[in-house]
């Protein structure tokens, strides 16, 4: 579907309500693929204000009939998010605010032609928020309706600062009720629980999974569908997250995707439950990363070893202090600054689209290479076996490091805008290394710089930035850790290639190029 019917300004709808309680107030509606125009017409307004209610606040519109079974008149009702400024102690802060707007059909002297009415705006409305193009041509009957969404959502009671459910509860159930989403809620009890469970769900009976957690619990999602023997079916599945974690990166980049402004806690957590009720998915890129013993895993945000993995996993012991504990962690290892030495090769994007030899499948004895993890997914046709070198084409440097990241999302944290220029299906890994000799001003000045997206325009030479399709890193220092979208993974030489568009997210977006789920 093509943005442009969105931006038009055509009136799709119009015409004159009163509104509930009564108290003799009507107004003029017109409805654009934007917003709803709102004009008072009694009593009337002494200017010619209107008010819009723009579509991108919205989440659902219900119909509705007065008790009385001699009531005439037919409701619709519009909930919708608006953003307002909040005073707090030290100044201002935005947040979303719950407005129900709610409209009298009365143009009719019969209540089965009024409701007829309230449905047909219903039905716009609701087509207009979950994407499906009108027009002012489009006859808007029922038939058109979204079909009801079935979500499986799997809540992490642990994630964060432990108040998954308390949000739950207060936000998300009450909101996508509203949005007519229904789903099966399910508590996960221990690490792994997600990624056995959707082992053995029915693909058919859902609609998406999507996890109230950090991104830990995403990654058990992908990689539970990405072991089923069905995985090529099962990784179309559209996976989304509402972030309830402290490591909240993939939920940073859906609001940053979205076109809203940079957020935190509850205001990320609202703007992507807005995104989950619109619903829209895009294809978004997942890596195959191998580590030394030959596992196999699929990651959708980072690869990362020295500083930034050193800060993800010794900071969890301030786990209670939410996404403050990186900031903390990230001090601490500033103080006692660490450098890594390592080889890291890697394919610039220019030599990207020729795969490698078959032949190297077989290692030199003759056994089966480390494909021997292979057992789902697509191959690796850029990697070589770990045991191999890489081939001629690629780049190879030795250094000391003081961090190597590998990211395909724009952030590594909700104010981590680490990647500004990458898209959640452009084929790519930002390879970022950091060398040995940066000071630790210019390296704080890096990461403050990051909370904007600003450190991409630091000329600063010790820090590196290549586009790649695959990159192999071996630690030469004995000890260190490496994480897989935050997630610790063995010690060793590991490596990594990209595969386009091979899950789906709930994005919520049309900006870019989407299909409804
Ligand atoms: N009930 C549970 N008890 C303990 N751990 C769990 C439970 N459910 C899920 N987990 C594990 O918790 C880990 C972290 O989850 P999640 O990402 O949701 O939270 P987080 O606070 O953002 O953590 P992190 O940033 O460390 O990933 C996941 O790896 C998951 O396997």
């Amino acid at each position: 579907m093509s943005m442009d019917y969105r931006q038009s300004s055509e009136t799709l709808l119009h015409g004159e309500f009163g509104v509930y309680p009564s108290k003799g107030i009507r107004y003029a509606l017109s409805l654009t693929p934007t917003g709803l125009h709102i004009q008072r017409l009694v009593p009337k307004p002494e200017d010619d204000q209107r008010t819009v209610l723009p579509i991108l606040d919205m989440v659902g519109c219900h119909t509705m009939r007065s008790r009385g079974s001699d009531e005439i008149f037919a409701y619709f009702l519009i909930y919708s998010y608006p953003l307002k400024k909040k005073k707090v102690a030290m100044g201002s802060t935005r947040t979303r605010q719950r407005l129900v707007r709610t409209f009298r059909v009365d143009e009719a002297s019969d209540y089965e032609h009024n409701q007829v009415i309230a449905e047909k705006w219903a039905t716009a409305i609701k087509c207009l928020i979950q994407g499906v193009p009108i027009s002012s041509d489009t006859e808007i009957s029922p038939t058109l309706q979204p079909k009801p969404r079935r979500l499986m959502l799997l809540l992490n009671p642990c994630g964060g600062r432990g108040n998954a459910l308390q949000q739950c509860h207060t936000h998300i159930l009450p909101i996508i009720t509203e949005a007519d989403i229904s789903y099966n809620l399910i508590q996960t009890e221990r690490q792994n629980h997600a990624r056995e469970l959707v082992q053995s769900i029915n693909l058919e009976e859902w609609d998406g999974i999507v996890v109230i957690s950090g991104d830990g619990l995403l990654f058990e999602v992908v990689n539970g569908l990405m072991e089923r023997p069905d995985w090529e079916d099962a990784i179309k599945m559209p996976v989304g997250i509402l972030p309830c974690g402290s490591g909240n990166a993939l939920a940073g980049a859906i609001n940053y995707n979205a076109g809203f402004d940079q957020a935190m806690g509850s205001e990320l957590l609202l703007n992507c439950i807005l995104l989950l009720c619109r619903g829209t998915v895009m294809p978004m890129d997942l890596v195959s990363v191998t580590t030394c013993s030959g596992a196999r895993f699929f990651s959708f945000l980072s690869v990362a070893w020295g500083f930034i993995s050193d800060v993800d996993i010794e900071s969890e012991k301030y786990r209670h202090m939410g996404s403050a504990r990186f900031t903390v962690g990230t001090m601490v290892r500033v103080a006692s600054l660490r450098t890594y030495r390592g080889r890291l090769s890697y394919l610039p994007v220019l030599d990207a689209h020729r795969p490698i030899s078959r032949s190297i499948t077989l290692s030199p004895n003759g056994n089966l290479s480390p494909l021997k993890s292979h057992v789902n997914g697509p191959e690796d046709d850029l990697l070589p076996p770990l045991n191999q070198p890489v081939p001629k084409s690629w780049v190879t440097v030795e250094e000391d490091f003081v961090l190597v990241l590998g990211i395909y999302q724009t952030h590594l944290g909700a104010d981590l805008f680490t990647a500004p220029f990458s898209c959640f299906d452009d084929g790519l890994i930002h390879l970022f290394f950091v060398k040995a000799g940066i000071s630790r001003t210019a390296l704080v000045r890096l990461f403050l710089a990051m909370e904007k997206g600003t450190h991409v325009g630091i000329e600063c030479p010790y820090v590196v930035h290549v586009p790649v399709r695959a990159f192999r890193l071996e630690p030469l220092t004995r000890k260190g850790i490496l994480t897989v979208d935050g997630e610790r993974v063995e010690y060793g030489p590991i490596q990594a290639q990209i595969h386009q568009g091979l899950s789906n997210i709930i994005s919520g977006c049309d900006r870019i190029r989407m299909t409804s789920f």
